[in-house]
């Protein structure tokens, strides 16, 4: 039972939050991490469950992780219902936009939502620091490992 994980990130925030994910994930089942703009249909076919995890700029998804939705939403339309997705939003104070519209999206799929979005704020306020590269702190990376480790074991127990 594999965990697909799909990111997006401009200034590392999200991308150190899936690594560590699909880290305590991969303890647990099988785990693939992959770009969003290198994810295809096929890789969601060959899934069975998946986290989301992208930033919020300008109160939305982040360009690429929509153009990754946009892209494969009609082709796995229908052929992937039921399964179990996750979001993760780095964002820099707000990150609830980008977090409602994953989960609707995910609704039109019919996925069911495994855990409630994990929203972590890297509160980067001026442009220098919004475009500067992140880090996160270790006890909020923690919480993406819990996250990825709890959707790979329930995928692996077919809990969900
Ligand atoms: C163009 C742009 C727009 C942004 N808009 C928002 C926003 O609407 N809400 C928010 O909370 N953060 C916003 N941010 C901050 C990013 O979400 C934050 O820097 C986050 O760490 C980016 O994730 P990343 O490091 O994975 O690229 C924006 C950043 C950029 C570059």
């Amino acid at each position: 039972m594999t965990l697909l994980i799909v990111y997006h990130s401009r200034t590392g925030g999200s991308r150190l939050m899936a690594e560590a994910a699909r880290d305590a994930a991969a303890e647990e089942g099988p785990a693939r991490l992959l770009r969003a703009e290198e994810a295809e249909p096929e890789d969601l076919l060959d899934a069975d469950g998946y986290l989301f995890c992208a930033p919020e700029n300008l109160a939305a998804l982040s360009g690429a992780m929509k153009e990754f939705f946009d892209r494969c939403y009609y082709p796995v339309l229908g052929r992937i219902e039921g399964r179990p997705y996750a979001l993760m939003i780095c964002a820099g104070s707000d990150g609830e936009n980008a977090a409602r519209q994953a989960a609707r999206i995910a609704t039109g799929w019919r996925l069911k939502e495994a855990q409630p979005p994990l929203i972590l704020c890297t509160h980067a306020q001026t442009p220098e620091a919004i475009m500067a590269k992140k880090t996160i702190p270790e006890e909020e990376l923690d919480r993406c490992r819990e996250l990825g480790a709890a959707l790979a074991a329930g995928l692996s127990m077919g809990v969900f």
